[in-house]
C-alpha cells in the first residue's frame, strides 16, 4: 500500500515535504491524499483517514518544536504578542468531565442507573491501544464505568459481530464504541452497521449521520470530534452563524459531520479537500477553519484571513529525536504562523484531542439518560 499511496502522488506533492512552517505554500494549488506524504506505512491509508493519523507514520520534521501554548482559561481572553487567543481544549475538556461528573452522580443517587461504555479493541496497533487505555482513564474519573473487549488481530468478522451483539443486548451497556481501524481483513462497514443505533456513541451509523444530514431531524447522537469543535467554538463565545466557514477535508468521521454541523448552526460552508484547486484562497475567505486532514503543517499563516478562528483537528506524529518518544504532535495548521494571523487557536495537542473523549463520556451520559428516561 505503502508504494501504491506514493506512486498516485504527482511531484505536486513535494511542496509539502516541508513539515516546518516554511513557505511551501503559496505555491500549491492542491490538497493531496495523506497517504502522498508518509515516509513510512505502517498502516492501510484508508483506515488511517485523513483526520486521525492513528498510525505511528512518522513525518520528517526540520523544524523546531512549537513552543507551549499559552493557556487560556474558558472565557478568558489572554492575549500573546499578536493578540491571538489559544482555545485551549484540555481546560474546557477538564470543565465537561467536571460537569459529566456531576450529572453521572446526580443520576447514581437518584435512579441507581450508572451510565456505561463498552470498547472493542482488535488487534495490537500501539497507538489503538493507548487510545482505549485513555478512554477507560476518562471514563473512571467521571464514574462511567468501562467495559473492554481485546480481540486478537487475527480474530473473524464474526466474533466482533458476537460481542457487539452482547453489548447490544446489555442493559448495563449504554454506548459501544469499536475502536478503529479495524484489520484490514474486516469490513468496516459491516461492523460499524451492527451496532445498535440507540448505542452508537460514535455518532458512526449511517443512520445517525443520514439525520444530521436533514433538516428537521436529529441524530441520536453527534460524532465525538466535530461535536468537539463546536462546543469549543460555543464555550469561547464565539459565534457561528451566518459567519463563513471552511472545512477542509472530508472524511466520514470528522470532515463531513463537521460540515454538517457548522451549516446546522447557520454558517456558510464549504469543503475543501484533496482535489479543490487553490485551497488557500478559499480558506482566506473563511472566518473559521476546521482543518481534518492528516498533513503536517499544511496551513499556512497566507492561508488564514486576519482574524479567523482555527480550529485544527489533525494529530500528526513527526520525527523528533529530542522527543523521549523519538516523535512529537503537530497539527495540520502551521501553529506559529497561525499565531500571528488568525484570532484564536487551538494547539496540538491539547487542543481537539482531548474534547474528542470528554465528548465520548458526554454521549454515553446522555445515551444512559435517554434509556432510562431520567431528564
Ligand atoms: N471508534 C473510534 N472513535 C474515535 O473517536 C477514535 C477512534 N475510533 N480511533 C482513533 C481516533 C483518535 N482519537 C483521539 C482521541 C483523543 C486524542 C487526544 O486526546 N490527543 C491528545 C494527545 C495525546 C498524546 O499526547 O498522545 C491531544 O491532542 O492533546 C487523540 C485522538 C479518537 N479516535
Amino acid at each position: 500500500m505503502a508504494s501504491a499511496a506514493a506512486s498516485s502522488c504527482s511531484s505536486l506533492s513535494m511542496m509539502f515535504l516541508t513539515h516546518s512552517c516554511g513557505a511551501t505554500s503559496s505555491t500549491a494549488h492542491r490538497l493531496l491524499p495523506p497517504g502522498c506524504l508518509r515516509r513510512r506505512l505502517h498502516c492501510h491509508p484508508l483506515q488511517m483517514g485523513p483526520t486521525y493519523l492513528r498510525c505511528l507514520t512518522f513525518h520528517s520534521s526540520a523544524a523546531e518544536p512549537p513552543s507551549p501554548p499559552h493557556v487560556v482559561l474558558p472565557h478568558a481572553s489572554l492575549t500573546t504578542e499578536a493578540n491571538t487567543k489559544v482555545i485551549d481544549g484540555k481546560a474546557v475538556a477538564k470543565q465537561i468531565r467536571d460537569e459529566i461528573t456531576a450529572e453521572v452522580s446526580r443520576m447514581k443517587e437518584a435512579i441507581g442507573v450508572i451510565p456505561g461504555l463498552a470498547v472493542i479493541l482488535v488487534g495490537d496497533r500501539k497507538d489503538s491501544a493507548t487510545y482505549v487505555r485513555n478512554k477507560k482513564k476518562a471514563c473512571e474519573s467521571v464514574g462511567i464505568s468501562s467495559l473492554e473487549v481485546h480481540l486478537e488481530e487475527d480474530s473473524t468478522e464474526e466474533e466482533v459481530l458476537k460481542h457487539i451483539a452482547g453489548y447490544n443486548d446489555d442493559p448495563l451497556v449504554h454506548g459501544i464504541l469499536v475502536q478503529l481501524p479495524l484489520p484490514s481483513h474486516m469490513n468496516e462497514q459491516n461492523v460499524l452497521n451492527a451496532v445498535r443505533i440507540e448505542k452508537d456513541v460514535d455518532g458512526f451509523h449511517p443512520l445517525n449521520i443520514g439525520r444530521l444530514a436533514m433538516r428537521g431531524r436529529e441524530p441520536l447522537f453527534v460524532p465525538c470530534t466535530p461535536k468537539g469543535c463546536i462546543e469549543l467554538l460555543h464555550r469561547h463565545g464565539i459565534s457561528i452563524k451566518g459567519k463563513r466557514a471552511v472545512v477542509i477535508g472530508r472524511s466520514n468521521i470528522v470532515g463531513m459531520p463537521a460540515a454538517l454541523l457548522l451549516q446546522r448552526e447557520d454558517a456558510t460552508v464549504t469543503v475543501v479537500h484533496s482535489r479543490t484547486n487553490n485551497p488557500e484562497e478559499i480558506t482566506k475567505q473563511a472566518d473559521i477553519i476546521i482543518s481534518a486532514v492528516g498533513q503536517p503543517n499544511m496551513v499556512k499563516g497566507s492561508w488564514i484571513k486576519p482574524g479567523a478562528v482555527i480550529i485544527d483537528v489533525g494529530i500528526n506524529p513527526v520525527e523528533d529525536p529530542n522527543s523521549p518518544r523519538g516523535y512529537r504532535l503537530v497539527g495540520d495548521v502551521c501553529y506559529e504562523e497561525a499565531v500571528e494571523v488568525a484570532s484564536a487557536v487551538t494547539p496540538v495537542p491539547g487542543g481537539v484531542g482531548p474534547m474528542t473523549i470528554a465528548m465520548l463520556l458526554q454521549n454515553t451520559l446522555i445515551s444512559a439518560k435517554r434509556m432510562h428516561n431520567f431528564e
